[in-house]
């Protein structure tokens, strides 16, 4: 499946799963053009990008699925070999569920394939499926129908677990609940490499992202330390006939057609200074730079499918 690999005891032992100058090209599409990461054991390893960046693709190069066109793939700095498959999971962004199945028959059916599980009690008291284990797949909501999946990408009891777009078209709700849901199946020491186009997601789950676009990796770190990075902390903003007429602006300041903008490194310090000089505070906004912001920043469009 791949290339001979040259492996590197240093970086092979700090990531479980390691992608080295991936690539996957299709007739007349580079859909994932030379990308590398590593992620690292116990790690929420995230690749946030827009549709048709090359997350998906990517993923499935990592789960053996697809073959690479170039590049390697490190399994605890090993070639994949046959113990990949028992020690990986995975809730794939579109699974088809054998009809007429209940939840409990459809969980048992995929823990057949395996020679070692998970507690099964366990298992649906995390997922809390306890009260839907009679129902039948295909009278799930979309809520409950991810919750099975994930289920079924810990049947095996994994090490590590792919998650493709988790929660794409959940509303916002069981979105949420996903989210703890995730962020307890980490606790328990899984290692998880999740895709997402939701910033929000990447901020609340992920220890490490790395920011996908064109097939290409345009930025990776910690979320808050990337926007840290290429942003001060907060902009206050507020209506430009708020600030006095015969007031200075300050150096921090920058005024616009309609606003003026306070980038100060202390949010603190710019609000002291609007009460000093009796500004109008009514329209007043604080706002965080997001990894949005910062997608927007690096490529010139929006992350926003
Ligand atoms: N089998 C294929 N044949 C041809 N082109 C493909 C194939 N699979 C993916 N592509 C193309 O490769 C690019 C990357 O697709 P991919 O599904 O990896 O993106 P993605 O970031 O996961 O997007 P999405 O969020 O929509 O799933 C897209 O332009 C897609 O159309």
């Amino acid at each position: 499946m791949q290339s001979a690999v040259q492996t590197q005891p240093a970086a092979a032992a700090a990531s479980l799963i390691e992608a080295r100058e991936l690539a996957k090209h299709f007739p007349g599409v580079k859909a994932v053009d030379g990308i590398s990461f590593g992620v690292r054991p116990g790690q929420c390893f995230g690749l946030l990008g827009p549709n048709g960046a090359g997350k998906t693709t990517t993923l499935e190069m990592l789960e053996g699925i697809q073959t690479p066109t170039s590049g390697q793939i490190l399994f605890r700095g090993q070639p994949l070999g046959a113990a990949f498959r028992e020690a990986i999971g995975i809730q794939f962004q579109a699974t088809a569920l054998q009809d007429f199945q209940t939840v409990g028959e459809s969980l048992a059916m995929f823990a057949r394939l395996y020679r070692r599980t998970a507690d099964r009690d366990e298992l649906i008291r995390l997922c809390n499926l306890s009260e839907i284990l009679d129902r039948d797949t295909r009278k799930l909501s979309g809520g409950q129908r991810q919750r099975l999946l994930l289920a079924i990408a810990l049947v095996n009891d994994p090490q590590l677990v792919f998650l493709d777009e988790p929660t794409t078209g959940l509303d916002p709700q069981s979105r949420r609940n996903f989210w703890s849901l995730v962020e307890t199946v980490r606790a328990r020491g899984k290692t998880i490499l999740l895709t997402t186009h939701y910033m929000e997601e990447a901020e609340r789950l992920c220890d490490e992202i790395a920011i996908v676009d064109h097939g290409h990796i345009i930025t990776q770190g910690v979320p808050r330390t990337l926007v840290r990075e290429h942003f001060p902390p907060a902009v206050v903003r507020l209506p430009a006939d708020a600030w006095p007429a015969d007031e200075p602006l300050p150096d921090y300041a920058r005024r616009g057609e309609h606003e003026i903008e306070l980038h100060t490194g202390e949010v603190q310090v710019g609000l002291e200074h609007l009460e000093r000089i009796g500004a109008g505070l009514t329209a007043l906004r604080v706002e965080t730079p997001s990894l949005e912001d910062l997608f927007l920043k690096l490529t010139g469009h929006s992350l926003r499918a």
